[in-house]
């Protein structure tokens, strides 16, 4: 199956873009093969309940709805969570429902959102949400908070499990609900050793990633109680994400769920933390700490270029997408390698030659692209976005 493929997309191997170029095993394709062919709209279809059911046994909550995309679990959750506009969500600044999702939030919820930049650098803490939210207390120029968002990880950093205690008893005190944005929450789990379920416990609702560093092709699981997940499937439908034959994805995504994901993870981990490691020897500054799979280079502290970043990653055939450096069990070691010599290059090159980001660079500024010509050839190319 894979020969069969452009060269570019063949293997995962030497993308560092983002965990979500992992790619299907032929385990996953043989699977998806005997899947289940029930119409999921009708809850037919084995393998879809069969995944729903066990990612919310994970999660310790009642129920579970498939969902094509993080984006689209995120929305329907913070959707059902809202009521009665005015309304706000609090999140961090970077929180991807915030920044990533084409402000959902606003079109389809009609939600102000309160972004929050944590006093401490990493994650959003009980007194920053104290010092930000907005009281339901009848002054009618605000929109009160309704819903917490928080992202664990977010930015590969692990919210630690005891502040995430102290922030739900203080949600259920105000009449606050409390989502979970998890596209890497086992990410979170691995690094914290804390059980799904434990989190399972704190949050109204988690989107349950399932096509990032768990490798699937697609989708996520959003959990909550079973009448918060009746009502997500209506706003399912509503955003036109009640698809029919979902059972090959499904049973793609359980060949990693039911699989031995923890060493995977831990694997990315430990690539991770040697290349932060690595940019400490070599004095090259990082954004935040390398909890997991992320490494965040601080471009701007030291004045490298993003552009050229990419392109010495393209120097050693491997693809970058600026600051953030992203493993995923399919990144070999040769790429770690690769990796530590693009940028210290990138490094050395910006003492001399320092680049002005003015302000912070962009998670998501510049990246290698593999245009596929007609041969199935690929073309390395980078594109750059001039925020
Ligand atoms: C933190 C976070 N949340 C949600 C999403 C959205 O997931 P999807 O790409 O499946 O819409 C992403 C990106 O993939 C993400 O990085
Ligand atoms: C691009 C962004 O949406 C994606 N979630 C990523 O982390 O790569």
């Amino acid at each position: 199956m894979t020969d069969q493929l452009p060269q570019a997309y063949a293997t995962a191997s030497n993308d560092l873009r983002s965990d979500t170029f992992t790619t299907p095993t032929a385990q996953m394709m043989e699977a998806a093969m005997a899947a289940s062919i029930g119409d999921a709209v009708y809850q037919e279809d084995v393998d879809t309940v069969r995944l729903e059911r066990t990612v919310a046994a994970l999660a310790g909550m009642e129920a579970g709805l498939f969902c094509v995309s993080g984006t689209l679990s995120n929305q329907i959750a913070l959707r059902t969570h809202l009521l009665q506009p005015p309304y706000s969500i609090l999140c961090d600044y970077r929180a991807h429902v915030y920044t990533h999702e084409a402000a959902g939030l606003a079109i389809l919820s009609q939600a102000m959102v309160v972004p929050v930049r944590p006093a401490n650098g990493d994650y959003v803490t009980l007194e920053d949400i104290k010092a930000n939210y907005i009281p339901d207390d009848g002054d009618i120029h605000g929109a009160p908070t309704k819903v917490v968002s928080l992202e664990n990880t977010l930015h590969g950093i692990v919210t630690p499990l005891e502040e995430l205690v102290r922030i739900k008893a203080w949600c259920v005190e105000n009449g606050i609900r409390l989502h979970c944005d998890g596209a890497r929450i086992w990410n979170a789990v691995v690094a914290s050793k804390v059980p799904l379920k434990q989190f399972g416990e704190l949050f109204d609702s988690i989107s349950i990633c399932l096509s990032k560093s768990m490798g699937a092709p697609m989708g996520s699981v959003l959990v909550g109680d079973a009448k918060f997940i009746k009502k997500a499937n209506h706003f399912r439908k509503q955003q036109g994400g009640g698809v029919r034959q979902s059972g090959m994805m499904a049973a793609m995504a359980l060949v990693a769920i039911e699989g031995e994901w923890k060493s995977k993870l831990q694997y990315s981990h430990g690539l991770a933390s040697e290349l932060a490691a690595f940019c400490r020897e070599h004095g090259i500054p990082l954004e935040s700490p390398a909890d997991t799979n992320f490494v965040f280079l601080d471009l701007s502290k030291a004045h490298m270029d993003p552009d050229l970043l990419v392109r010495k990653g393209l120097k050693y055939a491997i693809k970058l997408m600026g600051g953030r450096i992203a493993f995923h069990y399919q990144v070999s070691r040769d790429t770690l390698e690769k990796a530590k010599c693009a940028i210290l290059e990138t490094y050395e090159y910006a003492k001399e030659h320092p680049f002005d980001s003015q302000g912070q660079t962009k998670i998501y500024r510049s990246e290698s692209t593999d245009k596929i010509d007609v041969e199935g050839n690929s073309i390395h190319d980078i594109k750059t976005y001039k925020y």
